[in-house]
């Protein structure tokens, strides 16, 4: 048996709910037949779109005096919600499906960040739609929002992403995994809190998924990191004619990788960084990077970007 933390990603979950619970459907399939295999599983999942549009919507209606306005920490409690519902019934029915009965619960996540981190001071974390060039410019000047280009997809939003420090929920999540639940936690990296006079309060950021993914898989000691996005591989020269796959990684030469600047900023760096991370802290530990319909085949070795000691 291996423990295993598989991180979905919240651009490869889709554009609608329809579209996601779909998503979610298809995935739940392969993730219950993890745990058939007798792996303990705990999921955890992005939110880069859908806090964005949270926040988006919510802004709407406080600019129309149609209701207050919802600052981040309270979009990401709701995308770990909204995640979370869609998860739980795509995993409940299909454990139904297989006549099998197991306790399937989304935990809302607190992630202790540094209000000191720089990070504050230096937005680089997408959020919500992309747009073209000219609607980003004129959306910038409007609302004071800052926009990048991310990986050849187009403008987003980006907003501050604090290294996550501590997961302030991790000994409930651990007690529910060892009492046999199947747990989606940390979700869109985790509410992003900080301390003040030994209390908690939120503080608004969108902390990475995959570094929280990977802080919660080194604290389990995890067998296995599985990051599931929208790509099959990590390439080298990405997007490039002499783009290349990399299947086995060692971490050596994934760090050489990084250094070169193969791998975009605020998409697959931090997913790269992530697996790195983890390795480092769990050196039997293998991370894999691929698409959220291969999760199958990547845990064979069949597919996807493993990355080793
Ligand atoms: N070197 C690379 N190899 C593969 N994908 C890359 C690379 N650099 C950037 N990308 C982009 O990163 C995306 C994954 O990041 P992102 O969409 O932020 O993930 P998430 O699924 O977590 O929302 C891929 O779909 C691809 O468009
Ligand atoms: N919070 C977060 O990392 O979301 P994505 O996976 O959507 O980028």
């Amino acid at each position: 048996m291996a423990k295993i933390v598989v991180a979905l990603g919240g651009n490869a979950l889709g554009n609608s709910p329809e579209e996601q619970l779909k998503l979610v459907q298809q995935t739940a399939a392969s993730l219950v037949s993890l745990v058939t295999q007798g792996h303990q599983v705990v999921i955890s999942h992005g939110n880069g779109p859908q806090v964005g549009a949270i926040n988006l919507g919510m802004n709407y209606a406080a600019e129309h005096d149609q209701g207050p306005a919802f600052p981040f920490p309270e979009c990401g409690a709701m995308s770990q919600g909204y995640i979370g519902y869609h998860l739980q019934q795509g995993l409940q029915n299909e454990l139904r499906r297989k006549q099998l009965t197991k306790d399937v619960v989304t935990l809302v996540t607190q992630v202790e960040v540094d209000a000191a981190d720089p990070a504050f001071k230096q937005p680089t974390k997408p959020v919500g739609a992309f747009y073209d060039q000219a609607t980003a410019q004129k959306i910038e000047q409007e609302k004071g929002y800052t926009f990048v280009e991310d990986a050849g997809r187009g403008y987003r939003r980006v907003v501050a992403s604090p290294q996550p420090k501590a997961i302030v929920e991790f000994d409930s999540i651990s007690r529910l995994i060892n009492a046999g639940s199947l747990v989606i936690a940390s979700g869109g990296g985790g509410v992003p809190v900080v301390q003040k006079d030994g209390l908690y309060q939120g503080i608004p950021a969108v902390i990475d998924k995959d570094k929280s993914s990977a802080l919660l898989a080194g604290k389990l000691a995890a067998d296995q990191l599985i990051i599931l996005t929208a790509v099959d591989y990590v390439y080298v020269n990405y997007g490039q004619p002499e783009q290349k796959a990399l299947a086995d990684v060692s971490a050596g030469d994934m760090a050489t990788y990084l250094k070169q600047g193969q791998f975009a900023k605020g998409s697959m760096l931090p997913k790269v960084e992530a697996c790195l991370d983890f390795v480092k802290q769990n050196p039997q530990g293998t991370a894999v990077i691929t698409s959220l319909s291969h999760l199958a085949d990547a845990l064979v070795g069949k597919i996807g970007t493993r990355i080793h000691k």
